[in-house]
Order: structure tokens, then sequence, then C-alpha cells
């Protein structure tokens, strides 16, 4: 039941058995759009997320003069190429152009390397949260290639004002440990710069499987990068060729149908995602096999039958978008689950280290909490109203948690239209079609 402001979740008193179907990867839809407006002609996807992530690329890439049409009942979207020339015309005598870009983190980090390559003043903020999630390697990296850019406030974080002519090319190094998005925008925008590109990474870099979906989708519009020995990489000036591209199902929606299989004995299949998705978090049903779960993998789908569960210790650096997912598995299972070399999901849409935290706490339930990561500890649940800072992943994790305890309200439920708006209309399908 959804009240304006929070979500009941209703006990269900059986395994949760069925087929979903999540909406399209809100990481691979921000990608190829992005590609698909540099590319030279017209691109036709399908599979298209529309969600507030999606929506705030579509509406900056338009004010960049691309053209995007879309069908949103038919999850399509045609978008028309610049060439690898964006255009940055301010309207209204405006002597800049502004892109709010919300909380979508993909979106104000790639949309940051590519109007660098435009020529005119671009400045790209967002909520009060996106002002607190740093961007200066970025920023770094972006001067190192000849961009003029700054952090507005000189907070490392946005508003970020480019002053763009261009990207001139060079060798750049670039930090990966606190997101990775830095080295994707990079990489998307390079091919269109003035000379090759060369990028060293320093030190860490996280969530690794996202920068490989990157080199996948360029690849797949036809730009080729290469790497030539570990962490480094090179693009030499290249044009995007428009496709006929489709878009995968969101693996990390897909998470909270696969765990709700797991916590109630239950089996979910998900079509469209296999074991050589382009992402990475694919590998959750992994976790849960080494929990205890059977798992079927197809050439075309991923099946989760939930089994008698164990804790485990595990490292979701790769995966950490999973994260609040398993933490909620771990109450399920016997013995304690720990979650570690995550630091850097304290910068996503709220901490997620903390929020994780305080919520299980909220529950009853015993937490150790480290910079990079958790152990949780499975104990009785009390009833509770679960806060989600503003954070999708809070919102559609914790959801589970009340599938099998009495008493769980989610604060604030309209915050996964971040990535998944119609996440209660389907958790509430499977909930009924496994009832029948
Ligand atoms: O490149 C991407 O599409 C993403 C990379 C990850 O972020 P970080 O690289 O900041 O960890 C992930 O958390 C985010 O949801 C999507
Ligand atoms: C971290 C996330 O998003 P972003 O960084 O793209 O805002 C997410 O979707 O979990």
């Amino acid at each position: 039941m959804t009240t304006a402001d929070t979500y009941k979740v209703q006990p269900v008193n059986v395994s949760l058995r069925g087929e979903v179907q999540p909406p399209g990867s809100k990481s691979i839809t921000n990608r190829a759009f992005i590609t698909a407006a540099l590319a030279r002609g017209k691109t036709h996807l399908t599979g298209v997320l529309h969600s507030r992530d999606t929506e705030v690329m579509v509406e900056s890439l338009r004010k960049l003069g691309v053209q995007v049409e879309q069908d949103l009942y038919a999850c399509t979207a045609t978008i028309t190429g610049c060439g690898g020339r964006p255009q940055l015309k301010p309207e209204n005598g405006a002597d800049q152009v502004e892109l709010f870009l919300e909380n979508s983190g993909t979106s104000i980090r790639f949309l940051t390397a590519l109007v660098a390559l435009a020529k005119g003043t671009c400045r790209l903020d967002g909520i009060e949260r996106m002002r607190e999630r740093p961007i200066e390697h970025l920023l770094e990296a972006l001067r190192q290639l000849g961009v003029d850019c700054q952090s507005e406030l000189e907070t490392g974080c946005p508003p970020v004002l480019v002053k763009a002519d261009g990207i001139q090319g060079g060798q750049v190094e670039i930090a990966g440990n606190l997101s990775s998005q830095y080295l994707s925008g990079l990489l998307m925008a390079a091919p269109a710069a003035k000379e090759k590109v060369e990028i060293s990474i320093q030190g860490d870099l996280v969530s690794v499987p996202y920068v490989d979906m990157t080199l996948k989708v360029m690849k797949a519009f036809g730009v080729d990068c290469k790497t030539t020995e570990t962490k480094k990489y090179v693009v030499s000036p290249q044009k995007y060729i428009g496709q006929n591209y489709h878009i995968e199902p969101d693996a990390s929606a897909a998470s909270y149908f696969f765990a709700a299989a797991a916590i109630t004995g239950g089996r979910v299949t998900i079509h469209g995602l296999h074991r050589n998705s382009l992402q990475g978090d694919v590998r959750f049903a992994e976790v849960l096999e080494e929990m205890g779960c059977l798992v079927t993998w197809l050439p075309n789908s991923i099946t989760v039958v939930g089994k008698p569960l164990q804790g485990i210790d595990i490292d979701m650096n790769d995966i950490s978008d999973t994260a609040q997912t398993l933490a909620v598995v771990a109450l399920f299972a016997e013995g304690p689950t720990s979650i570690r070399n995550v630091e850097h999901m304290r910068h996503k849409e709220t901490d997620r280290v903390e929020a994780i935290a305080v919520e299980m706490q909220r529950m009853g339930i015993k937490v150790e909490v480290y910079p990079d990561g958790l152990t949780i500890y499975p104990g009785p649940v009390q009833p509770a109203v679960i806060e989600t800072y503003d954070d999708h992943r809070m919102a559609m994790s914790f959801a589970l948690v009340g599938l099998l305890h009495e008493g769980i309200q989610i604060s604030d439920p309209g915050c996964t239209s971040k990535t998944y708006p119609h996440f209660f209309t389907d958790l509430e399908k499977l909930c009924n079609q496994s009832q029948l």
C-alpha cells in the first residue's frame, strides 16, 4: 500500500515465484545516449530505461542540440548524432548553457566530459546532495587535456563550470579511487578530441566492471580503445557510427527480485540477463549462490532458487550497487555477513555505509561499521519506518525485509523514480502472482 510519503510492505506467507521484467539498464542507457549523441548518423535504441536519471540526460542532450525522440511505452529512442560536435548555444540572451542533473552521477560526469568538446560555456549542477558528490578528479583530468573547467564553489563538487573549446588530447592521469564514472566519461569523449588521448590510472580503480561496460558500448558504436598495459587506455581520434542497439534489463534492479527469491525460498527468473552481460552486477546471483541458493545461468536468463542461506565475507568493490541488497539478505542467513572494500559507497546518493547501519539498527539489528564496509549480525527484527535518504536503493532493498516481517514501512517510496519508477508495482505483481 502506498501513501504519498510511506509504503507499508505487506508480508507474504508464500515463497515468491515468477518471472520479472525489470526496466532497461540505467548505466547502459546513459552510455548509449552519449555515444549516440556523439555519433555520425541516427541511432535507434530499444530496451531504454525511462527514469529521472535518464530523463535529465535526454533533457541535457536536447539543450546541446542533439535531437532525441522517445517512445516511452515502447521503451525506444531515436537519436540524431552530432558527429562529435555538441553545441553550446545559450537561450534567451543567457551567456551560458545550464544543465541540471538532479542526483544522477552518470549524467553529470559523462556530460561534463562531453560538453568540453563544444565551444562555449556550460554550467552543470544538481540537487543539494549532488553538491557533495566529488567531481574534481574528472576536472583535473580535463584540465590536463587543455580544458578550462572548475568547481564553481571550489568544493571539488558541482556546480561545474566548463569554458569549452574542444578537448586537445595528449597524456592524462586520472584518479579512480572515488568513482569509475570519471574515467568512463573521459573515455567516451576521447574519440572526438583533436589528438590521441592516453589515459593512465593513478592508484586504485573502483567499480571496474563499469569501465569494461564503457569500452563495450564504445565498441558497439564503432570506436576502439587500446588497453596497452594494465591501467592504460589509448583512444585515437575516431567517429562513433549510429546503430540499432538493444539495452539489457537493469542487473542492479534484478538484484531485488533475486533477493526476494533467496529470502522467501522461492524461484525468480529474469530474462535478458546472462553470465556475459555487460553489467557486472549480474554477479550478485553468484553471491547468492555462494550463500546457498541454486542459480541457473542460461544463455538468455538467470534463475535464482532460494535455499537455506549462510552468511558470507565478501569484497563488493566491483558491484557496490548491490551491497544494500546483500545487507538485507544477510538478515535471513545463518551467521554474520561482512561487506568489504566499499568506501566509495559513501559518495553515492547518500553515505550508503552509514545509511545501512542506521536503518539496520532501527530494526534492532547489530551492525559493526568500518571506514570501508560493515558486518551485519542477523537477529530478531523490530517493526520500523525505514528512512531512505532520497536513495532509491535504500527503498528497494529494505522493502524486502517487510516481505517476511510485520510492520516495515518505507519512507518516501517515490525516490525509486531515480532508476525504477514502477518498482513497487512490480514487487506487488510478483507477490500477487505467487499467492494465486
Ligand atoms: O558508470 C556507471 O554507470 C556507474 C558506476 C558506479 O559508480 P562509481 O564508479 O561511482 O562507483 C555505480 O555505482 C553507478 O550506479 C553507475
Ligand atoms: C550510485 C548510483 O547512481 P549514480 O552514481 O549514477 O548517481 C546508483 O544508481 O546506485
